[in-house]
């Protein structure tokens, strides 16, 4: 919808293919023959089999949306699709203020400066500013692991553990994901940024978010809603990336057990809590 406002040329490929088309964009069962760019927005356990089933050309910019670390080969998006030009765009950013025209701000991260300088002058449009860099690492662990803190930001307080507890958790979750962001060869700078604690802050205190509401039906002990929540997926893989490069962090660690019904919610947040004291 932003870029075909814009007045660009937009194609949708999905494998419905049906539904409402954003204004001025189209949709087609298969990749058009002049494609310059292709925007993949599936969720990043899909992306492996999404490349292999439109297989776009390998000399087209690809540009990578999902938010998650794969399970099983720990493999970043880029490192799933490698071979082709790749990119991520990345940051705060809930589709439905997308689509509403909303003002928003994204990381495009690209292999070199010049090739994110080149995405980001095609993709910006008057709502949409995007700030490239080369650290596609920072970028895509910033936005993979903000949904694990995210869900644990939604269990405090869903069992009422109050809004400080919600600030400590999302500032020691943004030293998490800055440790391995780091360990992984990435910059602590982009961390900082749009892609790690701007979307850290969006997702951990919006209910607009799935994770965020995940994480609140995980602390009142409700139903968990259905649906895309990588941050379920990501914690355990992330957690496993932290063991290969001998990283700690606790609070993905407790959100991955809690996931997988090693924890309650009251161990998890005692065992937090009880860790011995270290310089911040
Ligand atoms: N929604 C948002 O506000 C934002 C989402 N993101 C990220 O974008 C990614 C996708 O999220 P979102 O669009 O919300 O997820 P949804 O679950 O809403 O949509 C996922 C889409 O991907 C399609 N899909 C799933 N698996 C495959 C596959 N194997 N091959 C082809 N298509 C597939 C689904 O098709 P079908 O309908 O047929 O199941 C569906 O159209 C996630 O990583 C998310 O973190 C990033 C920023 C904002
Ligand atoms: O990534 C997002 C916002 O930047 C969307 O968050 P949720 O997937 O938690 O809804």
């Amino acid at each position: 919808h932003v870029w075909a406002s814009a007045g660009q040329d937009v194609t949708l490929i999905g494998r419905k293919a049906s539904g409402q088309a954003p204004e001025a964009a189209h949709y087609a069962t298969e990749l058009p023959q002049d494609t310059g760019i292709v925007v993949m927005a599936v969720p990043a356990q899909a992306t492996a089999d999404a490349l292999a089933t439109y297989a776009p050309a390998r000399d087209v910019p690809l540009v990578l949306t999902a938010k998650g670390v794969e399970r099983g080969s720990l493999r970043l998006q880029t490192d799933i699709a490698t071979g082709w030009e790749t990119s991520v765009l990345t940051g705060p950013s809930f589709a439905a203020d997308l689509r509403l025209g909303k003002p928003t701000a994204l990381t495009l991260g690209s292999a070199t400066i010049g090739a994110a300088h080149g995405l980001a002058d095609a993709l910006q449009s008057p709502v949409l500013r995007l700030y490239p860099t080369d650290d596609r690492v920072g970028a895509q662990i910033g936005g993979a692991l903000k949904n694990v803190i995210a869900i644990a930001c939604g269990a405090a307080m869903g069992a009422g553990l109050g809004e400080s507890a919600r600030a400590a958790l999302l500032t020691r979750g943004l030293a998490e994901l800055t440790r391995l962001t780091v360990a992984l060869g990435g910059r602590a700078e982009t961390v900082a940024g749009l892609s790690g604690l701007g979307d850290l802050t969006l997702t951990a205190t919006s209910e607009q978010s799935r994770n965020y509401r995940f994480g609140l039906a995980l602390g009142r002990g409700d139903t968990l809603p259905a649906g895309t929540v990588e941050g379920r997926v990501t914690a355990g893989a992330a957690m496993a990336l932290a063991e290969q490069h001998g990283i700690d962090m606790p609070i993905t660690r407790m959100v991955a057990a809690l996931l997988d019904g090693q924890v309650t919610l009251a161990d998890a947040m005692e065992r937090l809590l009880s860790r011995p004291t270290r310089t911040e």
